[in-house]
């Protein structure tokens, strides 16, 4: 079937016949799957092969836009028609700044249009959700399902730590060349106290380290490249494309299906899909707008838009993200190398405890080899970026709807620097980058000069200042359909299903109860894995096959 603007395509026809045994003579169920991003990849591939009859709805298309497939091309994808393009509301806390949220939209989601850098997190974050109602998420019950994800490619010369996994599906490359301005930020981090740490993924992350990024020659891999590609033509599979959720079907407290509409026109009245089961992969700004739509959330905040409350679940709280703050460096005494030239224009990131008392990394900050000049900043190209970063925040916000349709916008408000601990971390990743442009490597090796702050943001007031004026995203939002068991969840820790609804569940970035300290792909990823391994009843990851053929050429559109 071809694809047209009002139709959303199908892969191939739907199918027919009766249920039969799926391979490993367990009856053949039927499941929806919304969302072909990071974790809807891996939940449609693994129903897929178990021998189920899964169909995925995707609002976006294949992956045609050439700048998907080189990470260093990522900022073209901002606004495109990959893009969702939210916007936060005005930060109360942060000078009413309001920050450009991209999220992909496209087959492979946020992880067709991110940095591809693959960060597990501390393996004290995942014994944190264990012991806070998430029994089964310890680091020892989720470290194998990360190393099954994984094919590691250590630096030259290093020997991977045994936690490391090989021939796994998913390219884990720190082979690469890095860019000469990024050896001297190396060297420069040396030199104001911060040490190399080869493997940052391998139990201790504290240090400077070579970035591990998701790329198979030279281009970008993600979970649609690794999982769903390769069984497009399975008969078992349906893709629908172009194609958003309105809201879910329900019959009681049973979710039966879905109602779905064209992209362009996504308030029209919706057609239905029905299945036994339906999983949420829409990410954590989507997943719970769905839910919301369909009469499961907050019961005053339902009320409050005139819809049936069929489910009062803390739906959209708990919204939270990781925090950037740029600073800039003009180069004048060399050029710092294109950028096309590499697989990246970040190769490089830290992480750093804002306070020695601190048990473990409250921050992240990332290096970019071009200036990451914001709406309003204006400077030299020959530049790089120091993003301060801050990791492990304490403010929590929400995510609310305006109206009941698709086309109402939500209201995303993460309360950035609501918790005043959170803005000091920032200033001090702020200060320590500061002092990285001065130290030799950069301001002698370099002639670096710091464009931004700049020299009149002298003190902490000034530096309060221009962080409230700058803060940005790291993109990481999570924790919108909380995993747990308390009155704050929306989903079960034991299989990811809604809290008192049958036929339905949540398996993607929403679910983290507290963000990982690291970027957020990888973790996703280990929660698809581990969490569609709860529906099939495996308790153990599966041997992973590694994807063969070229992945990038063809796309399928039926
Ligand atoms: C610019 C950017 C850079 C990033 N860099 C990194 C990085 O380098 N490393 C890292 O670890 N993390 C990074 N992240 C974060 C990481 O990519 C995400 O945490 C992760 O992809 C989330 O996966 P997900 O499956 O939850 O959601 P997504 O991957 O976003 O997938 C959700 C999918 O659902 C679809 N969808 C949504 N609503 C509907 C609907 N109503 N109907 C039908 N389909 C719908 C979307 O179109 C999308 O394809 C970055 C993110 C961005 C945006």
């Amino acid at each position: 079937m071809t694809r047209s603007p009002s139709t959303p395509g199908r892969n191939h026809a739907e199918h027919e016949g009766e249920a039969r045994a799926g391979a490993d003579g367990e009856r053949r169920r039927s499941f929806i799957v919304v969302g072909a991003g990071t974790a809807g990849c891996i939940v449609a591939r693994r129903l897929v092969e178990a021998g189920h009859r899964v169909t995925v709805f995707e609002a976006g298309a294949y992956d045609e836009n050439p700048a998907i497939h080189q990470v260093s091309r990522l900022g073209e994808l901002w606004h495109s028609p990959e893009d969702w393009d939210y916007r936060t509301v005005p930060q109360a806390h942060s000078d009413g700044r309001v920050i450009h949220w991209p999220r992909g939209r496209v087959m492979g989601g946020s992880h067709a249009l991110n940095a591809a850098i693959w960060v597990r997190g501390a393996a004290a974050d995942y014994d944190g959700w264990a012991d806070d109602g998430c029994p089964g998420w310890s680091w020892a019950d989720v470290q194998p399902w990360f190393e099954a994800l994984e094919d590691y490619t250590p630096a030259p010369g290093e020997t991977p730590a045994q936690t490391r996994g090989h021939g796994g599906p998913i390219p884990v490359r720190q082979d690469y060349r890095l860019n000469p301005i990024f050896a001297s930020i190396i060297e420069a981090a040396g030199q104001v106290g911060v040490a190399y740490n080869p493997d940052y993924n391998a139990g201790d992350q504290e240090g400077i380290s070579q970035q591990q990024i998701n790329v198979r020659d030279d281009r970008r891999f993600n979970t649609w490249m690794a999982f769903l590609k390769p069984v497009v033509d399975n008969p078992l599979l349906t893709v629908i494309t172009g194609a958003v959720i309105q809201r879910l079907v329900l019959e009681g407290n049973t979710v039966v299906g879905v109602e779905y509409a064209p992209l362009d026109d996504p308030d029209r009245e919706g057609r239905e899909e029905r299945a036994e089961e339906v999983i949420l992969c829409a990410g954590a700004l989507d997943s719970p707008k769905i839910l919301l739509r369909s009469g499961i959330g907050p019961a005053h905040h339902l009320e409050e838009l005139g819809l049936p409350v069929l489910a009062d679940l803390p739906v959209g709280e708990n919204l939270h993200d990781h925090l950037l703050a740029p600073v800039i460096a003009e180069t004048t005494t060399r050029e710092i190398e294109h950028p096309g030239t590499d697989w990246s224009v970040t190769q490089t990131h830290l992480f750093w405890r804002s306070d020695p008392e601190l048990p473990l990394p409250d921050t992240q900050p990332i290096h970019f080899s071009v200036p990451m000049y914001d709406d309003g900043m204006d400077g030299p190209a020959s530049a790089f970026t120091l993003h301060a970063g801050l990791v492990r925040p304490y403010s929590r916000g929400t995510l609310r709807l305006t109206g009941p349709r698709v086309s109402d916008p939500a209201e995303m408000d993460p309360e950035i620097f609501s918790d005043p601990r959170d803005l000091a971390a920032l200033i001090a990743s702020l200060r320590q980058a500061r002092a990285m442009v001065a130290a030799p490597a950069l301001a002698g090796d370099w002639g670096a000069v710091e464009v931004y702050p700049g020299a009149e943001v002298a003190d902490q007031a000034a530096e309060e200042a221009y962080v409230k004026r700058w803060v940005t995203t790291y993109h990481h939002q999570v924790g919108t359909c909380r995993m747990g068991t308390g009155p704050d969840a929306v989903v079960s820790p034991e299989d990811l299903r809604v809290h008192g609804l049958d036929g339905l569940r949540v398996i993607d970035a929403s679910v983290m109860p507290t963000v990982p300290t690291g970027n957020t792909n990888a973790p996703t990823a280990m929660i698809a894995s581990k969490g569609v391994g709860a529906v099939l009843g495996e308790p153990r990851p599966f041997v992973a096959v590694p994807s063969t053929g070229d992945m990038y050429g063809d796309t399928h559109e039926g």
